[in-house]
């Protein structure tokens, strides 16, 4: 497509309660610009004059209570402004559960929920939770993690779906407050190893227990917790399967509110099951979620683990000047990471379970399995076929120094420190090349691989 030197702004005059949607092309970008008014990108306030500029594909909506004037600059993009409808608030420190299936906007919803709470005023800092191994969330898809948010989340690209953080982000960047605490599963398909999903997400809460143990301001600002479409439905997710993980997350999170988005079966299951110990509600689907097929969802992968690595900065559209992604300016989001040679003895590898075996439920009655769904299995890089290459690893926290505190299924509940990805095994000379977010020695460090891969 031609494009001029400098791009034609586009000006929109928003209606109250509207919301002007976009979906931004691959390999495009557009920048908006609040002219007057006051408008919000799920919550995250914009600053009247400054151009945001969006990327990746991001697909959102900007919303405005009162109405508001917007400027848009663009290479290619469609959207149309639309009239919407009003969230709404509680009086407990919410401790909120997700639900909803593919597409139905939960991940926005979490966003929404989390900007109102630290726009309140009342210094608070929600706890958000992604227990959806599909989404990177702050880390790289495969994790399960938490922070807790004091600075609006800022929706500019699918790169960073719920904003930058410290593990990835220069120093100088606002977003650096922001400190992820992840654990990885390693798939991106919750049925893949349901028991270890299970006690990852118990993990979590434990996790979040101890911090806010001794933070009565934290516990008061509430955990949002975003799930996975298999937790509502979804081909191959079993009822059991469902409700086994649904209910790992209430007794993990301690919830008291169950928001489902737009499932009425999936709602009445819940009051069923729930609805006399708990607040369930049921919230309609926007009309504004876009459904993401399974290709525009592997493209956001590699975002995401390019991200991580990299950073990511949108290139403005022409004769844009001073813009920003997500209210950070655009030279500060540039990372380098550093491609290392190590020995293979330098790093201890590890698989949980066995990468062909099938689920216990579908083993025959009394049949024991040969190598449990929760073992760790050392990978050796020396044997070809050990999924090495291109393979994504989770770099874990140091186990127990004491050693009467150490214990047999240990590697299970360490946390991850960092991600790297193998590019390249020597095996002659047992060397491996790995690419790394820092300089950092690897040296003696335990390593944890899944079945996510990422090339350049
Ligand atoms: N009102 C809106 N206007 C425009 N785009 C929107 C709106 N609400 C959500 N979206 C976009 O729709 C897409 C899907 O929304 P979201 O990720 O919140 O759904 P989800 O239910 O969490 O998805 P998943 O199926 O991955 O669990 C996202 O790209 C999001 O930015």
């Amino acid at each position: 497509m031609f494009e001029s030197e400098t791009a034609t702004p586009r000006q929109w005059v928003l209606e109250l309660e509207s919301e002007y949607r976009f979906e931004v092309e691959a390999g495009s970008s557009c920048a908006i610009t609040l002219v007057k008014g006051r408008a919000e990108v799920f919550g995250a306030e914009l600053v009247e004059g400054k151009p945001y500029v969006f990327g990746s594909e991001c697909k959102a909506a900007i919303f405005t209570w009162l109405g508001c004037t917007i400027e848009m600059t663009l290479r290619k993009l469609h959207g149309s402004p639309v009239p919407e409808g009003e969230p709404e608030g509680s009086t407990e420190p919410p401790r909120v559960l997700i639900l909803g299936p593919e597409n139905s906007g939960k991940t926005t919803v979490c966003k929404i929920l989390v900007n109102y709470a630290v726009r309140s005023g009342q210094g608070w800092a929600p706890m958000l939770v992604n227990v959806d191994p599909s989404e990177g969330g702050w880390a790289v898809p495969g994790a399960l993690s938490a922070a807790a948010i004091s600075g609006p989340i800022a929706t500019c690209s699918t790169a960073n779906p719920l904003g930058s953080a410290a593990t990835s982000a220069p120093t100088t960047l606002a977003s650096n407050a922001l400190l992820p605490f992840a654990y990885w599963y390693g798939h991106d398909d919750t049925k893949k190893n349901s028991l270890l999903m299970d006690r990852l997400i118990r993990n979590l809460g434990m996790h979040i227990d101890d911090r806010l143990g001794n933070d009565p301001e934290g516990r008061t600002a509430g955990v949002i917790v975003d799930t996975p479409s298999s937790f509502a439905s979804g081909p191959g997710a079993t009822t059991e399967h469902r409700q086994k993980l649904i209910k790992a997350c209430i007794d993990a999170f301690q919830i008291n509110v169950i928001l489902v988005v737009g499932h009425e079966k999936l709602n009445v299951e819940m009051q069923r099951a729930y609805g006399s110990r708990l607040t369930v509600v049921k919230i309609p689907k926007s009309g504004g979620v876009v459904e993401l097929d399974r290709s525009y969802r592997e493209r956001v992968h590699n975002y995401q683990v390019h991200n991580y690595f990299y950073g990511e900065v949108i290139a403005p559209p022409p004769g844009v000047k001073s813009a920003t992604q997500g209210g950070e300016t655009l030279t500060d989001l540039n990372l380098a990471p550093s491609s290392t040679a190590v020995n293979f003895s330098d790093l201890k590898i590890y698989r949980i379970g066995a990468e062909t075996m099938a689920p216990s439920s579908a083993l025959p009655i009394g049949a024991a399995r040969v190598v449990s769904e929760m073992q760790p299995v050392a990978v050796d890089p020396s044997q070809p076929g050990s999924g090495l290459l291109n393979a994504i690893l989770a770099i874990l926290a140091p186990f127990h120094t004491d050693e009467r505190e150490r214990y047999d299924e240990e590697i299970l509940d360490l946390n991850v420190i960092g991600f790297v990805v193998v590019t390249n095994l020597d095996i002659a000379h047992k060397k491996m090349t790995i690419l790394s977010p820092t300089q950092g020695s690897l040296v003696g460090r335990t390593a944890l691989i899944g079945s996510l891969e990422w090339q350049e």
